[in-house]
């Protein structure tokens, strides 16, 4: 069986923290956008970045972030990856993996298949991409909003094109996005959730056993 990646992303707790990686979370996301209600401070995200070191890659999440963010963010809890969550640029993308020397996956919003044209602009550029639903109207926050695209246009995607799938992921439709997608990831955050911004340990239990059901009954 292919490997599977598994991002539990806006965790601020550490018993949250525990079932991701009891689970076999293979990457654990920290968010740093003041709107969101998974934000955390650098300095608990590192932290929490201690207790994962040596077990899953700690991904920092940032939204269009200055220099000056960055450098906070890196020096507190030395992730593993940076994920950009906003509308960085190729050349942007560029330039940070230059100057912090990490690995990135830009996150990029899908709704039709248009959409997936952008991807093109980052290829060999961004170490890994993120697929994720295009935002509601009107919603504060680029990701983390639960809602699902239409993973059928993943199908068609180039084989050589690594990314994660993320998007209002549950243990409810993991099987389904896992069958459509064939994604090398999974990236999910309030489909683990009891209120926003509320990882519940039982949500993130019941998730990884049905992704684990899932591939069970795709090897069958
Ligand atoms: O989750 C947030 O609050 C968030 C805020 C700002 C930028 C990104 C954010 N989340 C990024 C993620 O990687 C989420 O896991 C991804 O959007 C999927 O979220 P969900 O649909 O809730 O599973």
């Amino acid at each position: 069986m292919t490997t599977l990646d598994i991002k539990i992303c806006g965790l601020k707790t550490d018993e949250a923290l525990a079932a991701a990686l009891a689970g076999g979370a293979s990457h654990v996301g920290f968010i740093f956008f003041a709107k969101s209600p998974r934000n955390i401070a650098p300095a608990e995200a590192g932290r929490l970045r201690q207790m994962a070191r040596g077990k899953a890659k700690a991904v920092a999440v940032t939204v269009d972030a200055d220099d000056a963010t960055l450098d906070a963010i890196m020096a507190a809890i030395q992730p593993d990856m940076l994920q950009l969550h906003g509308s960085e640029s190729p050349e942007r993308v560029s330039a940070i993996k230059a100057h912090y020397r990490v690995p990135v996956m830009k996150a990029l919003s899908v709704r039709q298949a248009a959409d997936l044209e952008a991807a093109l602009a980052y290829r060999g550029i961004a170490d890994r991409l993120l697929f994720d639903a295009k935002p509601p109207k009107g919603a504060d926050l680029p990701g983390g909003n639960g809602v699902t695209f239409d993973w059928k246009l993943l199908a068609g995607l180039d084989a050589k094109m690594d990314y994660m799938l993320s998007g209002g992921v549950n243990a409810g439709n993991v099987g389904e996005a896992i069958r459509r997608a064939k994604p090398a990831g999974l990236d999910i955050s309030s489909g683990v959730e009891s209120a926003p911004g509320i990882k519940d340990p039982a949500l993130i239990n019941a998730f990884f056993r049905a992704v684990a059901t899932a591939r069970e009954t795709i090897a069958a």
